[in-house]
């Protein structure tokens, strides 16, 4: 396979029925770019619905022309998507972390939060949660204390300022993400432009290249983008849009409070084994909710979005 990166347009006919390893590095709608073991790129469309390949698969295809199609994706070690009702939004595949990048301003949603955490959690993905801009100092210090229940929890939150501290956030980050593959996310305005040119200089350039070959000379930024941190090409950055409406209609309400880990922790203390921990006596759950007059282990607000999203989980299903 030693020189299977290199089938250039002229030589695709001569190599057309050998398959090729690559890496999916952006995608487009059905298309995608691929890349070869070697690092070329090139773009692909998938055979048929099988071989819909996301950003991070590891694919096998065929060149055909100067162009490639993806005949079978490899088995998947996790893959992070949300599903609303109406769709299934892929995001990425065989990733070691979801950072999750929110600032002091905008104002973060709690609620999109949780539910990029429990995303990843269900795929059994590590989340690392970012606050940027801790210049804005008084913003910050409130976003800081919203954040109470989520420092307690993972690996704590990572204060940032990309734009003040740059120097010292590069190398807190390149500890966490050196050697693995890590998808950001965010809302608008967080930061994560910002973030992706501190790490990958020149990554701006890269991905209107990319989208302008995925949607041949449009001009947009919409589609996921992977890039290499080092040149060694072992530390892989994944961009992507959508962190908005985050639908988890793929997750039974029954499986929620597994996925909330300070949840998770008293859960195993209820009476009743099939515990919704929403009304029943003898609640390991309900009995460490923080309250006006006692202290708890488990946030009043993280409590509430767990009975708000039982509650929209549970009318999805019969
Ligand atoms: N004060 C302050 N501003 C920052 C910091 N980091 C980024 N910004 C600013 O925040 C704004 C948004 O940053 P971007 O990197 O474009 O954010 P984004 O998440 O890519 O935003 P979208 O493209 O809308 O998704 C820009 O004006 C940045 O200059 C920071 O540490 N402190
Ligand atoms: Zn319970």
């Amino acid at each position: 396979m030693a020189k299977s990166g290199r089938a250039a347009p002229s030589a695709a006919t001569t190599a057309a029925k050998a398959l090729q390893d690559g890496l999916v590095v952006a995608s487009h709608g059905r298309h995608c770019i691929v890349e070869t073991p070697s690092g070329e790129r090139l773009i692909c469309h998938p055979r048929g619905k099988k071989s819909q390949a996301v950003v991070g698969d590891r694919v096998r295809w065929q060149p055909s022309e100067d162009e490639g199609t993806i005949e079978q994706v490899l088995p998947r070690r996790n893959l992070f998507y949300r599903q609303d009702e109406i769709r299934t939004k892929s995001f990425a595949a065989n990733l070691d972390h979801v950072l999750i990048l929110i600032a002091a301003e905008p104002e973060f949603s709690e609620h999109q939060l949780a539910r990029a955490l429990i995303a990843a959690e269900a795929e059994r993905i590590a989340p690392i949660i970012a606050l940027n801009k801790s210049d804005l100092i008084e913003p910050f210090e409130r976003a800081w204390a919203r954040l109470a229940p989520y420092r307690r929890m993972h690996h704590g939150v990572l204060p940032l300022s990309l734009k003040a501290s740059a120097e010292a956030d590069h190398a807190s980050l390149m500890k966490l993400l050196a050697g693995k593959c890590t998808l950001v996310l965010g809302p608008s305005g967080s930061g994560k432009s910002t973030l992706t040119n501190l790490l990958v200089p020149g990554a701006d350039v890269l991905t209107q290249e990319i989208s302008q070959a995925l949607n041949s000379g449009k001009h947009t930024t919409t589609s996921t983008t992977w890039y290499w941190i080092d040149e060694a090409r072992s530390t892989g950055l994944i961009d992507s849009p959508g962190f908005q409406e985050f639908g988890l209609n793929h997750i039974a309400p029954m499986q929620l409070a597994g996925l909330m880990p300070d949840i998770a922790e008293h859960a195993g203390d209820c009476k009743f084994y099939n515990c919704t921990h929403l009304h029943e006596p003898g609640c390991g759950v309900i009995a460490n909710v923080e309250t006006a007059e006692a202290p708890g282990a488990i946030s009043a607000s993280r409590y509430r979005i767990y009975g708000e999203l039982f509650a929209e989980l549970s009318q999805k299903r019969y």
